[in-house]
């Protein structure tokens, strides 16, 4: 029997870095989204061989896509007979500060651990996850969590409510190391306010949560893509009610009231060469 997973995107609602480690990652506070938006991983068992198929939004199929690199990992607790052959169907921009890879990654645990019958919990996957990357742990569970640490170390929200989205991914992509590595810890400029925007997620008041949108990274991927804030402009004048860059970037997203209206703003505006989707808070 095989298994179908979808794989959810993510948004920052607020990022912010709080130190550099000596092994060059940063210590982060942010609040993670879960977004409609998502890939689809297929997988049924075969034999000792894992082999992976890709279509949709074009990304690598080789040794180094993080479906791949998630099987093997897990191969190593399943032992050499485990093996399966894996579809996965992108949807999510990749290079786009949606965290594509690392919630593929995820999926592929989570299937993985159920087809290969290993019955690891939550805190063994999340300790594999975070071997994998920093968003990875996130992506295991996704819904509305702070992630501290490099993102790894979670404490979940509730439930948030379903405001609409609007992304625009621009053609270019970011390096996220790039992005960090710019960075003036000394000059961050405006930091997000964590317990604030808790408290507007809990409330549901979407101009309280607009208010407090806030990405410390933004400054640093608008100084290299300056395009980046006249995307920003047309959002909110479009009628996006907040605006800020997701992640490392470049997709910047806008929230709505609803998922109807980040359609009917995602149809009307007009923005060559960007990636322009409509999704809502999941
Ligand atoms: C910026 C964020 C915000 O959610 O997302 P994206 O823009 O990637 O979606 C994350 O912190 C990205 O997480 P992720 O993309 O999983 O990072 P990794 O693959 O582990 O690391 C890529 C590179 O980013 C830098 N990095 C990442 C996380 C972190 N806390 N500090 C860092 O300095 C490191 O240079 C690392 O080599
Ligand atoms: N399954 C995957 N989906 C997307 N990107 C992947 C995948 N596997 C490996 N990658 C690589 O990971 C890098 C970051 O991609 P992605 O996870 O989409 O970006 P971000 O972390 O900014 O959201 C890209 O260089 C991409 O080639």
């Amino acid at each position: 029997m095989g298994l179908r997973l979808n794989a959810h995107a993510k948004i920052n609602l607020t990022l912010d870095v709080l130190s550099r480690r000596p092994d060059g990652y940063h210590e982060v506070e942010m609040i993670m989204q879960s977004i409609a938006l998502h890939d689809t991983l297929e997988m049924e068992f075969e034999p000792k061989e894992i082999v992976l198929t890709v279509s949709g939004v074009r990304v690598t199929a080789g040794q180094d896509n993080l479906v791949l690199r998630a099987a093997r990992l897990l191969q190593q607790q399943a032992g050499p007979e485990a093996g399966a052959r894996i579809h996965l169907h992108k949807e999510i921009p990749v290079a786009a500060g949606l965290a594509g890879g690392s919630t593929d990654a995820a999926a592929a645990l989570r299937g993985l651990n159920r087809l290969w019958n290993l019955g690891l919990g939550n805190e063994q996957l999340v300790k594999l996850a975070a071997q994998l990357g920093a968003d990875v742990s996130f992506c295991l569970t996704g819904g509305t969590a702070v992630a501290r640490g490099i993102g790894e170390i979670l404490t979940p929200l509730p439930p948030a409510p379903a405001f609409g989205v609007v992304l625009v991914k621009p053609a270019f992509g970011v390096s996220t190391a790039a992005v960090y590595r710019g960075l003036d810890l000394a000059d961050l400029g405006r930091r997000p306010d964590t317990p604030a925007m808790v408290g507007a997620l809990q409330k549901g008041d979407l101009d309280l949560v607009a208010r407090n949108l806030c990405n410390v990274l933004e400054s640093v991927t608008l100084k290299l893509h300056p395009e980046l804030q006249t995307i920003k402009e047309r959002l909110q004048e479009a009628g996006c009610r907040g605006v800020l860059m997701s992640g490392s970037g470049p997709t910047v997203f806008g929230l709505t009231a609803d998922q109807k209206t980040a359609g009917e703003i995602a149809r009307r505006i007009n923005l060559p060469e960007c990636r322009v989707l409509a999704a809502f808070m999941v």
